[in-house]
């Protein structure tokens, strides 16, 4: 992802005193901010203006009025004018610009249900995973290569917890870099005694967040097939909750095929009668 620039442009009007030297009128500088996509937010916390289209410039501060050069006190009766006055200064600002992922897919899920080693798993990013919760500290982007070059971007972020909309754990600010996410992930723990308890948690931080996101694509994803009590927790999970669960683990890469042509059937938006997506076969 390219960074914001950051450009500027001198408001004024230039003149020169005396014969030889140029000078400015003092007027200050107007900022342009171009980015990708991101939030200017004020040392307050007020969003000051969502950028979301890419490209899009914005003047985060005005430039102060230029000062008069010589030339405009040129007239019949002084040819040569010695006077210029100081512009206005500029107005000044301090503001934090919050750059939003993008991704074409947002996991969300709670900490430690393996999301991290799950895109390890699917992409070709390297978040770090461990056994202690809150492992992810920001956002991360790895992208599924399909053998016909369609490329599928996705998103882990900081895990979620019950009460993050009430700025617990570590809140659910973190949802605004999946905001544009066309398809959701909610990764379940099957570790869990009761995971669907976790997808009701979920549905509902995600709806104080945005009443889109329930509303979006999504995907269950059951992870640690693996372990030992977890098709016994798959099933009560199946019985409790609606829609299309896959189970999957991240450690031994059981249904992660199953997993990518899923989300890709999503993301074309329908499949065609008779059609299958194109496997992947780069692992
Ligand atoms: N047995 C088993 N362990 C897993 C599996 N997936 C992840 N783990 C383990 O679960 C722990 C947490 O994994 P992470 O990938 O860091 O989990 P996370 O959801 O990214 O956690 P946060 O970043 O804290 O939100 C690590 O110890 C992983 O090795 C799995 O499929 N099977
Ligand atoms: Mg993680």
């Amino acid at each position: 992802m390219s960074l914001a620039s950051i450009s500027s442009v001198y408001k004024g009007f230039h003149g020169e005193t005396g014969r030889s030297k140029n000078c400015f009128g003092r007027g200050g500088e107007t900022l342009y901010i171009k980015v990708p996509v991101g939030t200017l937010v004020k040392e307050d916390g007020e969003i000051l203006a969502d950028l979301s289209t890419p490209g899009e410039e914005f003047v985060a501060a005005h430039g102060g009025a230029g000062g008069k050069g010589n030339r405009f006190f040129l007239s019949n009766e002084n040819r040569a004018p010695m006077t210029a006055t100081p512009g206005e200064p500029g107005e000044e600002r301090h503001l934090h610009l919050e750059l939003k992922t993008m991704a074409h897919a947002g996991m969300v899920g709670f900490p430690n249900a393996g999301k991290s080693s799950l895109l390890r798993l699917l992409t070709n990013a390297r978040p770090a995973v461990a056994a202690y919760p809150f492992t992810t500290l920001n956002p991360h982007v790895g992208v599924i290569n399909y053998q016909d070059h369609e490329q599928i971007a996705v998103a882990d972020i900081p895990g979620i917890i019950e009460g993050a909309h009430q700025n617990r754990g570590l809140g659910f600010a973190f949802l605004r870099h999946i905001e544009r996410c066309r398809i959701l992930l909610y990764v379940l723990d099957l570790a869990h005694p009761e995971p669907w308890t976790q997808l009701d948690s979920l549905q509902y931080e995600l709806r104080q967040f945005d009443e889109s996101f329930p509303l979006r694509p999504r995907i269950i994803v059951a992870n640690k097939l693996d372990l030992p009590n977890a098709r016994k927790t798959l099933q009560c999970l199946q019985e409790k909750a609606s829609g299309r669960i896959i189970a999957v683990s991240a450690l031994t890469g059981e249904n992660a095929e199953e997993l990518m042509l899923h989300l890709r059937e999503l993301y074309d938006g329908h499949r065609p009668e008779g059609k299958r997506a194109v496997p992947y076969t780069g692992w």
